[in-house]
């Protein structure tokens, strides 16, 4: 199942607020389009709106009537800065669509044209290296895998939530593919389910057995001995080895240490925001009221009551026993660990 294709000039997006239960695509002909799809999580997932948004700024550009390279670059400028808008903590967004905007600069080409159809160039690339990136992790942080473990997760950072393998979910792929016997505890992840849907959905479709629980349940599964290691995904981490993933991690990361657990994160590095000293410089996301007032469009909280919905929380760390990235695995001391991984 893509998770979105790019097809003569359009951005098909899976729906992923359908899923489990419809498998449907939005054709993007407009960056706007994609900037709602963002923000609504019908894309979701770091690697994943990253990607998105590499081609929403293609899509953009399309559109842009510039007589001058000076003109395309500025209308350029003001649509990567609406995309980048669209969700502060995932730093694979700003690197994407600055990336992009880096290639245009340091480009002497002065045909809009082909200026346009480096934009679309680039934003493949960038969708096919994840891919290669996702492979990569799944080879790294298999050896980090038992035989017979039963793996907790996280939210769901599976193929919906990248270019194709997964970072979490890709390193759990890999090491069924490499023999071992695996098991998966899926966290629902409160509110927004994306354990629940989605990533007992893509577990189901690998065969990989897969129990889901509710998320005040994973301390109780670990002082019952039931859970070998801890493998999230993450939506940025800095260069102290702080890691910014969906809300609830930081608990699983707790209870994970209280209980001896491994707890491990899987990200590429284009994840690792390396301008941020530690994690408490990172955007947290703040949500909408009604993802915690209602549950599947029914009112659950009296009118009137307040509401805190941060999309993320920081896991220091002191937590993590090592960072599967796709160029090796990180163990403490991450400020070390992840610079030397780091290309120059
Ligand atoms: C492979 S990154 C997946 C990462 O993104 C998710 O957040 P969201 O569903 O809000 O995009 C979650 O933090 C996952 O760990």
């Amino acid at each position: 199942m893509e998770t979105m294709r790019w097809a003569d000039g359009c951005l098909e997006i899976l729906d992923q607020t359908k899923l489990p239960g419809k498998v449907e695509y939005i054709n993007c002909t407009e960056h706007r389009t994609v900037c709602e799809a963002i923000k609504r999580l019908s894309v979701r997932g770091a690697p994943a709106i990253g990607a998105a948004a590499a081609y929403g700024l293609a899509l953009g550009a399309a559109s842009v009537n510039a007589g001058t390279r000076k003109e395309f670059l500025t209308a350029v400028e003001d649509i990567a800065a609406e995309l980048a808008a669209t969700r502060p903590t995932a730093v694979n967004l700003k690197w994407a669509v600055d990336r992009i905007l880096a290639k245009l600069k340091n480009c002497d080409c002065q045909a809009v044209n082909e200026l346009k159809a480096l934009l679309v160039r680039e934003a493949d690339d960038i969708y096919n290296e994840d891919l290669a990136s996702n492979k990569k992790m799944g080879e790294f942080g298999r050896e980090l895998v038992p035989d017979n473990a039963a793996i907790l997760t996280h939210c769901n950072a599976g193929a919906l939530a990248t270019a194709g393998l997964g970072t979490a979910l890709g390193v759990i792929r890999a090491a069924r593919d490499a023999g071992k016997k695996v098991s998966v505890y899926a966290d629902e992840t409160r509110p927004l389910l994306q354990g629940a849907r989605l990533t007992a959905w893509e577990m189901l479709q690998e065969n990989i057995p897969v129990t889901l629980i509710s998320d005040n349940m994973a301390g109780y599964l670990m002082s019952l001995g039931k859970v070998n290691l801890v493998i999230v995904g993450a939506d940025r981490i800095t260069a102290n080895g702080d890691v910014a993933n969906k809300i609830g991690t930081y608990g699983v990361a707790v209870l994970a240490k209280e209980h001896n657990v491994p707890f491990y994160v899987a990200a590429p590095m284009s994840t690792i925001d390396f301008n941020l000293a530690s994690g408490k410089d990172i955007p947290i996301e703040e949500r909408a009221a009604g993802e915690i007032t209602h549950f599947a469009g029914i009112r659950v909280a009296p009118e009137g009551v307040g509401v805190w919905n941060p999309a993320f929380d920081v896991t220091p760390a002191r937590l993590i026993s090592a960072i599967i990235t796709d160029r090796g695995v990180a163990k403490p001391p991450y400020g070390q660990s992840l610079a030397k991984l780091r290309l120059p």
